[in-house]
Order: C-alpha cells, then structure tokens, then sequence
C-alpha cells in the first residue's frame, strides 16, 4: 500500500507518511513525493485539491537518499527542496510516469536540467515570491558585516567592553560609496532598492549581457567583472551556480578588490572559492565577507573561515520568513499541480 510508516534508524525520526485525495478513487490519482516537511500552506494545498495522492518524508532534516529513490518509483510528480539532487539515476529510479518536477527554491543547481528535459519532464520553482525576504537578508547581512555587530555584541557579552575608544570596533560605511551587483535580476534589484536610502552613491553591475531594463530601476551602471571587482566598495553576488559562475569569486577577483571592501553572497557557495576568500580576509585583501551561503552547507564547525573576525557566516537563511517559506510552498504546491494537470505552471522553467 502507498501509505507506509518507515522506520528509518537512530539520528532519523520515524518518517511518517501523509496520504490525501479520494479514498473511493485513490488508486487512480498522480502519485507524488514530497521529500520534506513543507510548511503549511503548501500542504494545505496537496491536501485539499484531492487531485493527487502523496506521500511526504515528514521530517526537517533531508530525507535519506536510499529512501528518496525507493519513494520516487513511479511516481507521476516529486516536491523537492535544494538539498535533493535530481540527477539521471534518481530519474531513471522514478521512471517513465514522472511528468512533473517541482522545487521549493528559487534556485536548481541540484537538478540536472538537461537529464530533466531528455525525459520531458517540467520543472516549476519559486522565483519572486522569496525576492523580498532575501534582499532584506541581504541587506541586514551586509550592514552586520560592514558595521561589525557580531563582533561587537561579542565584545559586549565577554567584557571586551571598556570605555568608550575612539577608532573601536568602526566599520564602513554606505554613504557615498559604491555598490556592485554580481548578477543582475529580481534580486539584485530588490538590494539596490533597499540600499538606495543609505545614501549609496553609484550601484554598478556585471552579468553575461546588460540586463537595460532591470538597471534602469535602480540607475545602474553596467561593467566588465574587473572593473566591478576594482570599483566596489559593497560587492553583493546575486548570480545562480552555473557551470560559467562556479568558483568566479576567486583570488584573482579577490586581488583586484580594494582594501576596504565587503563582499556578499546569498546566491550559492559553489560561487565561491572559499580558500581563496580565506587568504583574501585574513591577510587584509579585503576588509570582510558575509556569506549566507557556503560549501558544503552546513559548514563544519571546525571550517577555518569561522575563526575570521571579519567573516560573518549564516546558515542558508535568506528567504528564512514565516511568510516568504509559506508562499514558496504554496508556490511550489500550484506548480506541481497544474503540470500534473497539463497546465501551465505558474511559474516554470524554461528547459
Ligand atoms: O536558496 C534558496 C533558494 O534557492 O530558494
């Protein structure tokens, strides 16, 4: 029977399953497997349409791949979340039923496009909806990081404070200085937007090709990847991982990078050279990085870029909103229905 309760050994907590839709008809419906506890609104949504049969892995931690390709045989969609790789062998697992491919993340990095598209198989994901909650992340890392306050909350909790001193703990400002944006899009915009009241002075951009109507919003200046490396004083990367961005954040961008500069990403660790931007922080290349993002996630504790004053690292939070993960489910959730329905999804990638 579809419905099953999976004892899954110690660290992992029995994984319950939920099954929804008709009973008389259930047989018939679109097998789905969703790979982890969404929230809410999503679930909400699988439930009521009575369109689908599922099963989820209900569970915050991700579901074991052993697991994950047992549940995905034959099913007709899967829900995933970035930490699943959907690759040719899972898709090969899943079989010929599997029409529909939806994740609850703006970003695909862990599915294989290109096995995806070979087997027809339509991708929805979650642009838009996560924009405002990851711009104002960003924004808040950035002034964290710029204006030291993890170092300076643990100065306060640890008796470093002592009087008042006047070249103490300062940091860098926006005003008057110069923002570049790695990546233009939705996002990138959004951060300009928020940055623009701090009195920033002049936003700059790189990107495969000038993206006019995007930069017209926010009066941005389209560059090359040196000079935008050169002139930032705020460099935020916005970019997806692709084949062509992976490791671009390297020493040779990190060497033409002033002094005083902070460099953040949201986007994705693959981005980054992480030993490279060690040797940049740590030497005084450049003056700090805020990474939300890191490879692998999560960062080992033991991971030498924690022991950096001027590093300041987050666990993949960005889009992190009671609000914002809701929606991204329900998104997610209308996405894997309408394929399943052979609609267009609300929102689709284009394969
Ligand atoms: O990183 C988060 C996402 O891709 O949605």
């Amino acid at each position: 029977m579809w419905c099953s309760r999976t004892a899954l050994g110690r660290l992992q907590r029995i994984a319950p399953c939920t099954v929804t839709g008709h009973h008389r008809a259930m047989s018939a419906l679109p097998k789905v497997y969703v790979t982890r506890r969404i929230p809410p609104d999503g679930l909400d949504i699988l439930r009521k349409s009575g369109q689908v049969q599922f099963e989820l892995w209900d569970s915050d931690d991700p579901v074991p791949r052993v697991e994950l390709l047992n549940k995905v045989k034959g099913c007709d969609g899967i829900l995933c979340v970035l930490t699943e790789k959907i690759d040719a062998q899972l898709l090969d697992v899943a079989g010929p039923n599997l029409k529909v491919l939806s994740t609850m993340s703006v970003g695909y990095d862990h599915l294989s496009l290109e096995e995806l598209k070979k087997r027809g198989i339509r991708v929805g994901y979650t642009p838009e909806v996560l924009t405002d909650a990851v711009a104002e992340l960003t924004v808040a890392l950035l002034l964290a990081t710029s204006r030291r306050l993890i170092e300076a909350t643990h100065e306060a909790k640890t008796g470093g404070w002592g009087t008042w001193r006047t070249m103490w703990l300062c940091g860098h400002e926006l005003a008057n200085s110069t923002v570049g944006i790695l990546g233009l899009g939705r996002i990138g915009v959004a951060i300009a937007e928020r940055l623009k009241p701090f009195k920033v002075k002049k936003f700059i951009y790189t990107d495969v090709e000038p993206r006019t109507e995007l930069a017209n919003m926010i009066n941005a200046e389209y560059v090359s990847l040196d000079e935008l490396a050169k002139q930032s004083d705020f460099l935020a990367i916005c970019c997806a991982l692709t084949p062509e961005t992976h490791g671009i954040c390297n020493w040779n961008l990190f060497s033409k990078m002033k002094k005083n500069a902070i460099f953040i990403n949201t986007s994705r660790g693959g981005v980054v050279n992480q030993e490279d931007l060690y040797e940049a922080l740590s030497t005084g290349l450049i003056a700090g990085a805020g990474l939300d993002v890191t490879t692998p996630e999560p960062l080992p504790t033991h991971h030498p870029l924690y022991t950096l004053k001027n590093c300041v690292i987050l666990p993949h939070i960005a889009s992190a909103s009671y609000t914002t993960r809701n929606a991204m489910s329900a998104l997610a959730a209308n996405n894997l229905l309408a394929g399943l329905r052979g609609e267009a999804m609300p929102k689709e990638l284009k394969l």
